[in-house]
C-alpha cells in the first residue's frame, strides 16, 4: 500500500480504519469503520449540542462493550468531538490507534472547486471558510470538526467529502438562476445542491436493487431528513437537484421553507420591518413543518393527525406532500423516462404515509405503491411498488458515513493523497 504522504509519519500497512465525522448544525454523527473488511466498529451520535440536554449515544460494535448513552451539557462541536474521542478510547479504539488510516469529514458546501474527496490543507480549509455565508448552519460546524480532529491527530490525513460534489455534473441550464449574469458570476450565485453523498449512494444502491448498472437507469432520489432534497439522476450522473445556492431551496423541510417567492423577503423587510438576521432565522429555523404546525418531527405530525384530526398538522402534511409531488413530476419531465423513485433518510425510510401520499394519483406516470409492502418495516433496501407498476418505487436507507469512508479510504490508498497533487478539483470557477 502507498503511504499517504501528509508530510509526517507514514502510516503502517495495517492502518485500515477510517473515522467518519458528519457534523451538523447541532449534532455530530460518527462511525468508525475497518475498510479491510467493511466492518463497523462503532457508531454514535451527539445531539442538541449547545443545549442543557445534550445527548451522546455511543454504540461499540466490537469487543463486547455495551451501548452507552448520557445526557449532559455539551457546549460546542469541539467539546462534542472530544467526548466522542473519549468514548472511542474507552473501547480501545481511540484516535491514537496506529490502525487509523484517516479521518473523513462531511463538508456541506464545497462550491464549485471540489468535485472529489480532497485531503484537507490550509488552502482547502480557507475555501470551506469562505463558503460559510452560503452554508451558515453547516460549514462552521464542519470546520470545527476538522480543526478538533486535526488537533487530536495532526499526523493523520483528514479528508473532506463534499455534499456539493455529486451535483457538479448538473448542466449549466439547471444550475443557473435566471438573474443578471454579471451579478451572478461576480458573486458565484448559482445552484450547487447538497446531500450529494446520499444522492450518489442511494441512486447506486437503487440501480443494484433493480439488478442494473447505474449507467443504465434513471432515478429520482428523495432524501427526506430534517433537511430534505430531491435529485434527478440520469445514468449515474446528477442532472438536477432541488437545493440551490444554499440548503434552503426546494422541498418543505423540518424547519426550512424550501421554495418561496423571493419577494417575500422584501415584503418582510419593508412591510413587516424585519431585519436580515430575523428573516434568515425565520426561513431557516421557524419555517417548514415547524412553522406550519409547531412540530418538525414527522412522527409527531402523523400522531397528531391520526389521533386528533389536528388541522394544523394535517395542513403541514399536505403542504409537504404537495411540494414533494411537484418535484417528482418535475424530475420525471427532466429525465423523460424514469426507472425508479427512491425514498431515503429519516422520513423517507420510516414514514409510510409520506411515501403513499407522495405518489398517490400518479398511476398514469406508472407510479404506484403497494400498501402491504409499504407498511413493512426493514433496514434493507426494498421495492414497495406493485408488480404491474412501470416505475419501481423503492425505500433505500442512506449511509452517508459508509459512502464517505469508502471515498476517503480509496483516496488515502492512492498516490493522490499527496497534498498539492489532489487539491481542489473540478471546474474552477475563477
Ligand atoms: N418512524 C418515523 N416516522 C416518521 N418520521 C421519522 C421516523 N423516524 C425518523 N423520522 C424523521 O426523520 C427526521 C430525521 O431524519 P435524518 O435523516 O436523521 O435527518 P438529519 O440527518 O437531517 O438530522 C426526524 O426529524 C423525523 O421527522
Ligand atoms: C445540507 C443539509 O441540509 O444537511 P442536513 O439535512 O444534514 O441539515
Ligand atoms: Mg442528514
Amino acid at each position: 500500500m502507498t503511504s499517504p504522504n501528509t508530510g509526517t509519519t507514514p502510516k503502517p500497512a495495517t492502518a485500515t480504519r477510517v473515522l467518519v465525522l458528519n457534523s451538523g448544525s447541532s449534532s455530530v454523527k460518527y462511525q468508525l469503520l475497518d475498510m479491510a473488511d467493511g466492518a463497523r466498529l462503532a457508531v454514535g451520535l451527539v445531539e442538541r449540542i449547545g443545549e442543557e440536554t445534550s445527548r451522546l449515544v455511543h454504540t461499540p460494535l466490537t469487543g463486547g462493550a455495551e451501548r452507552r448513552e448520557r445526557t449532559a451539557p455539551i457546549a460546542d462541536h469541539r467539546a462534542a468531538l472530544e467526548a466522542v474521542a473519549a468514548e472511542l478510547k474507552a473501547d480501545g479504539t481511540g484516535l491514537d490507534s496506529p490502525e487509523l488510516a484517516a479521518i473523513g469529514h462531511r463538508v456541506v458546501h464545497g462550491g464549485l472547486k471540489f468535485s472529489a474527496p480532497t485531503v484537507i490543507t490550509d488552502e482547502v480549509l480557507a475555501e470551506v471558510e469562505r463558503l460559510v455565508p452560503v452554508a451558515p448552519l453547516h460549514n462552521p460546524a464542519n470546520i470545527t470538526g476538522i480543526r478538533t480532529a486535526q488537533a487530536l491527530r495532526p499526523d493523520l490525513p483528514q479528508v473532506a467529502v463534499f455534499d456539493t460534489a455529486f451535483h457538479t455534473t448538473m448542466p449549466e441550464y439547471a444550475a443557473r438562476y435566471a438573474i443578471d449574469a454579471e451579478t451572478a458570476d461576480a458573486h458565484r450565485i448559482r445552484r450547487y445542491g447538497f446531500h450529494g453523498t446520499s444522492h450518489a449512494y442511494v441512486s447506486r444502491r437503487t440501480a443494484q436493487l433493480l439488478g442494473k448498472d447505474p449507467s443504465e437507469v434513471n432515478v429520482i432520489v428523495l432524501h427526506l431528513g430534517n433537511g430534505a432534497s430531491a435529485s434527478a439522476v440520469a445514468g449515474g450522473r446528477c442532472v438536477d437537484t432541488s437545493m440551490g445556492l444554499t440548503p434552503l431551496e426546494g422541498l418543505v423541510m423540518g424547519t426550512r421553507s424550501g421554495d418561496i417567492d423571493p419577494a417575500v423577503v422584501f415584503h418582510l423587510k419593508r412591510v413587516a420591518g424585519m431585519s436580515d438576521d430575523e428573516i434568515d432565522v425565520l426561513l431557516n429555523k421557524k419555517s417548514g413543518l415547524v412553522g406550519l404546525c409547531g412540530d418538525n418531527d414527522m412522527r409527531e405530525i402523523r400522531r397528531r393527525i391520526d389521533e386528533g384530526g389536528d388541522q394544523a398538522a394535517a395542513l403541514a402534511f399536505d403542504v409537504y406532500i404537495h411540494r414533494l409531488k411537484k418535484y417528482i413530476g418535475a424530475y420525471y419531465a427532466v429525465l423523460g423516462t424514469v426507472d425508479a423513485v427512491a425514498f431515503t433518510a429519516g422520513v423517507g425510510e420510516n414514514a409510510a404515509p409520506v411515501r403513499a401520499a407522495a405518489v398517490a394519483g400518479l398511476e398514469e406516470l406508472g407510479l404506484a405503491v403497494d400498501a402491504g409492502l409499504n407498511a413493512v418495516r426493514s433496514d434493507e433496501p426494498r421495492l414497495i411498488s406493485p408488480e404491474y407498476a412501470r416505475v419501481a418505487v423503492a425505500v433505500v436507507p442512506t449511509d452517508e458515513e459508509l459512502e464517505i469512508a469508502q471515498q476517503v479510504y480509496a483516496l488515502v490508498r492512492s498516490e493522490a493523497a499527496v497534498p498539492g497533487n489532489r487539491g481542489p478539483t473540478g471546474p474552477a470557477h475563477d
